[in-house]
């Protein structure tokens, strides 16, 4: 029995008569991998050669599943839209002024994203030191409200986060946020530690100082900060945008993340991200705007709020 299929890029091949126990291998071809299988332990439990063939059948299909699903993934996150700084900020205006979000709905699942992304990323129980504690950086904008809304939900999760908050705009939603964290007896720092200190007291950095509004040369306190994560040598997650990059040609003498979390869509800045982990977050566009920018997201899974893009 011999049978090749060609649909969708598939193909399996040398698929053989397979009698039990004849030792006989299943050698399935498919875009990304191949796989062995020995066909006397699918003879363990199958009586003859049609069972066989139908276990054989069941297994291959079953790895096109999987195989499917990950090429899908793929493809999406080949062809996600990569948006520019311009575009960036029609959509959020679109998302407020024409779709009447307000700024702290769509902050809490942008949080609550990179919280998320963050737990997937580096797992309570991997941390190396106890208490699991994370210092989240916020800026002077939208993207600082990001850092205070995954604090929180960092701290609901088990983790133990302290904020630095140097320049606190004066908006009520801000203060609401800041309240909250204090509520949770999450500690407010008040000047960021040297580099040394970070790497001893901390597992790791959320980066949400500036995001796609960030323009120009870096203002203080905020160069002081960031030299001091470029010398750090446990990860930072950024949220959005590495702070201190170009929103669109990046910055390869900047910070380096080991995790971007872009909300929304990419912005072009992350075709320079180097890290082991990149997450879209902010599961809250309408699909006609969505078709509209041609942004192309990809399906979340299921209820994730989060979906890994390498
Ligand atoms: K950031």
């Amino acid at each position: 029995m011999s049978r090749h299929y060609n649909s969708l890029g598939f193909s399996m091949a040398g698929f053989h008569g397979c009698p039990p126990g004849s030792g006989g291998v299943l050698s399935i071809s498919c875009c990304y991998r191949a796989i062995d299988l020995n066909i006397d332990k699918l003879a363990n439990r199958c009586f003859s050669q049609v069972n066989v063939g139908r276990a054989c059948a069941r297994v291959a299909s079953n790895i096109y599943s999987k195989d499917l699903a990950h090429r899908q993934a793929c493809t999406m996150a080949n062809t996600i839209k990569y948006l520019g700084q311009e575009e960036a900020q029609h959509i959020d205006e679109e998302l407020f002024n024409e779709y009447s979000f307000s700024v702290d709905q769509l902050m809490e699942l942008a949080g609550l994203s990179c919280a998320t992304a963050v737990s997937k990323g580096y797992p309570l129980q991997s941390l190396l030191k106890s208490p699991p504690r994370v210092l989240v950086i916020c800026g002077p904008g939208n993207n600082g409200g990001d850092g205070l809304v995954c604090a929180r939900h960092l701290k609901l999760f088990g983790y133990e986060p302290s904020v630095l908050y140097p320049k606190r705009p004066n908006k009520q939603l801000f203060q609401n946020l800041t309240t909250q964290c204090e509520k949770m007896d999450i500690s407010f720092l008040t000047e960021m530690p040297e580099a040394d200190v970070v790497d001893e007291v901390y597992n790791l950095v959320v980066d949400a100082i500036f995001g796609f509004s960030f323009k120009g040369a870096v203002r203080e306190p905020f160069g002081d900060i960031l030299s001091q994560l470029k010398k750090i040598t446990v990860p930072i997650a950024s949220v959005d945008i590495p702070s201190g990059w170009d929103v669109e040609k990046g910055c390869p003498d900047g910070i380096q993340p080991d995790m971007l979390i872009s909300l929304t869509a990419p912005k072009k800045a992350a075709n320079h991200f180097k890290g082991r982990y990149h997450f879209l977050g902010g599961r809250f566009v309408p699909s006609a705007l969505e078709k509209k920018y041609q942004l192309n997201l990809p399906q979340y899974p299921g209820t994730d709020c989060v979906y890994q893009l390498n």
